[in-house]
């Protein structure tokens, strides 16, 4: 199964949460939604899993094999909600075998993948403990075991790294990575940028409701970057002002009296900006700076 989002938005009394965002989520992909608190990641998310409908345009389920339209069945997505929403005074065991059952589980399939997830997340010996004894880390693990449970085709994550520590994280990252290589298609909304730089096949930043990049990891880059940073190492001591004064050149930053990092639009190629560094001192080194996606979101939300 895969879904698509056709321009929907959503507005409350207010604010226009969701402004016009289309998307498409294949099956063996993880799409992540991105950015800054309150930008409308949960809102598109309720959405898709069809807890509020658009005020305009369609959410889509479509079979894998032919295309065609379908309804979304209970048993073919899990949802990890941003408001968690397992019993706090009922035990690992009873919350799942509640889950396993609203899931449609029969009571044998619903023990052996209860047992499997529970041994996967390293909870077995937790498995009689009220939700209430467990670290935040650990409830959030047993929201997410509630969540895989039944084997779903589609699963929408709100935040499923939050309060997890890095190695809970990294097995996370994991867990989802065996999740697409299955075939499964995954949506989630995260902040932390450099998993999800790691592993998702797609990316959705969105600010203010809008979408401001969209794509694979390069194509997001392509389209939030506007300056490229470069360093370059003169051979002999050159003042900061002379190296502003060459035309491409927006800003500059002395390392020392050789070395400096320049930003430029990334429109200028980086040829024809050596050649034009060589007019203030022959250039021994020469290089382009990477941005993180940490950086390129923070100077697109920022600006
Ligand atoms: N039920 C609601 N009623 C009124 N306004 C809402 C409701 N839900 C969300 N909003 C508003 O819609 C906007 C988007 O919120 P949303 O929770 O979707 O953002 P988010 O990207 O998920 O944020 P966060 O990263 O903090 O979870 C915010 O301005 C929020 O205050």
């Amino acid at each position: 199964m895969y879904i698509e989002a056709q321009s929907v938005s959503k507005e409350y009394a207010t604010v226009r949460a969701v402004d016009k965002v289309s998307l498409v989520a294949q099956g063996g992909e993880i799409l992540a939604l991105l950015g800054p608190n309150g930008a409308g990641k949960s809102s598109l998310v309720r959405m898709l899993v069809g807890l509020t409908q658009p005020d305009e345009g369609a959410i889509i389920y479509r079979s894998a094999a032919d295309g065609s339209a379908q309804s979304l069945a209970t048993e073919a997505f899990g949802y990890l909600p941003e408001d968690r929403g397992l019993y706090l005074d009922r035990t690992i065991v009873d919350n799942l075998n509640y889950i396993a059952r609203l899931r449609g589980l029969d009571k044998a399939t619903a023990k052996q993948n209860i047992e499997h997830w529970l041994a996967r997340f390293d909870l077995s010996e937790r498995a009689t403990e009220p939700m209430r004894q467990l670290s935040k880390g650990n409830q959030q693990k047993v929201q997410l075991i509630a969540t895989l449970l039944h084997n779903p085709k589609l699963v929408i994550l709100d935040e499923p790294f939050s309060g997890l520590d890095p190695v809970n994280q990294e097995f996370v990252l994991r867990v989802l990575e065996e999740l697409r290589t299955a075939g499964t298609t995954v949506i989630l909304s995260a902040h932390q940028m450099a998993l999800v730089e790691r592993m998702a096949d797609k990316l959705m930043l969105m600010n203010k409701g809008k979408v401001i990049a969209q794509g694979s990891l390069p194509q997001v880059r392509q389209q939030l970057q506007t300056q490229q940073s470069l360093m370059v190492e003169f051979s002999t001591d050159v003042d900061a002002e002379t190296v502003a004064q060459v035309p491409e050149v927006q800003a500059v930053e002395s390392l020392d009296s050789r070395n400096y990092v320049l930003q430029c639009q990334d429109s200028v190629a980086p040829e024809a900006l050596l050649v034009a560094l060589q007019g203030c001192a022959p250039v021994v080194q020469f290089s382009r700076q990477q941005h993180s996606l940490h950086e390129l979101y923070l100077q697109a939300v920022q600006s």
